[in-house]
């Protein structure tokens, strides 16, 4: 059975139980912090196969592949932020809908990130490299899809099984917790602290109940 919960770590809230998805790390406190400054994150997926994900060549997160994203604008909300992050990293529009918050507090950092993660399934423009980011398609692997009814007939996408699997070593160490729950299309909130070797501290990851 699994756990509802409606205790979830300081920085996250929801109206409703959640089900308890991964935890781990030290039982000391989550680390404190004083502000809270707001982030977007968009991942667009096609058949459930294939995922567009970023190499971010600058700045934060260097060297990491993640969706596309950035600060929240004074004045913008996050669906607004969402929207223009993908097009200023990708080139590309899509039918955004949150799927998730994210909450991180890194050691010695007193601002804390909140991140709202959005999806979705189509999109219009020509996805085009940036100064920013580095636009690539990878297969999703089926480890990070929830089982399938064998009687379901699956309508392979051949193509996407000839690119590479999500790089989850090149990813931040969270998204192996919370990437299987935005796949399963269930809302997720999370919350990780880093150490400042940049190493995760403390973690937890709920969701809505799998349907
Ligand atoms: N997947 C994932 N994304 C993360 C983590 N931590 C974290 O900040 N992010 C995301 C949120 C943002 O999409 C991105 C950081 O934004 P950014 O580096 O582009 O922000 P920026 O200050 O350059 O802002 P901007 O100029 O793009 O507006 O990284 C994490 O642990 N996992």
């Amino acid at each position: 059975m699994s756990k509802e919960t409606t205790e979830l770590p300081p920085g996250l809230a929801h109206d409703a139980p959640l089900v308890e998805a991964a935890s781990g790390g030290e039982e000391n406190d989550w680390i404190a912090y004083d502000k809270v400054k707001q982030y977007t994150n968009a991942f667009v997926i096609q058949n459930d196969s294939k995922i567009l994900l970023g190499y971010k060549k600058r700045g934060f997160g260097q060297g990491l592949w993640n969706g596309f994203g950035g600060k929240v604008d004074p004045g913008e909300t996050s669906a607004q932020a969402a929207v223009r992050e993908l097009q200023e990293e990708a080139g590309i529009t899509a039918p955004l809908q949150l799927r998730g918050i994210l909450f991180f507090v890194l050691e010695g950092v007193d601002t804390a990130f909140h991140i709202s993660v959005y999806s979705a399934y189509e999109y219009s423009g020509t996805i085009t490299e940036t100064d920013e980011m580095r636009p690539e398609w990878f297969s999703i692997q089926d480890s990070l899809l929830p089982p399938r009814n064998p009687l379901t007939t699956i309508d392979h996408d051949a193509q996407a099984e000839e690119l590479p699997p999500i790089p989850l070593d090149k990813m931040w160490a969270d998204d192996e917790f919370w990437m299987p729950l935005m796949l399963a299309r269930r809302y997720f909130v999370g919350r990780a602290d880093f150490g400042a070797d940049n190493k995760m501290r403390r973690w937890w990851f709920g969701a809505t109940p799998a349907s």
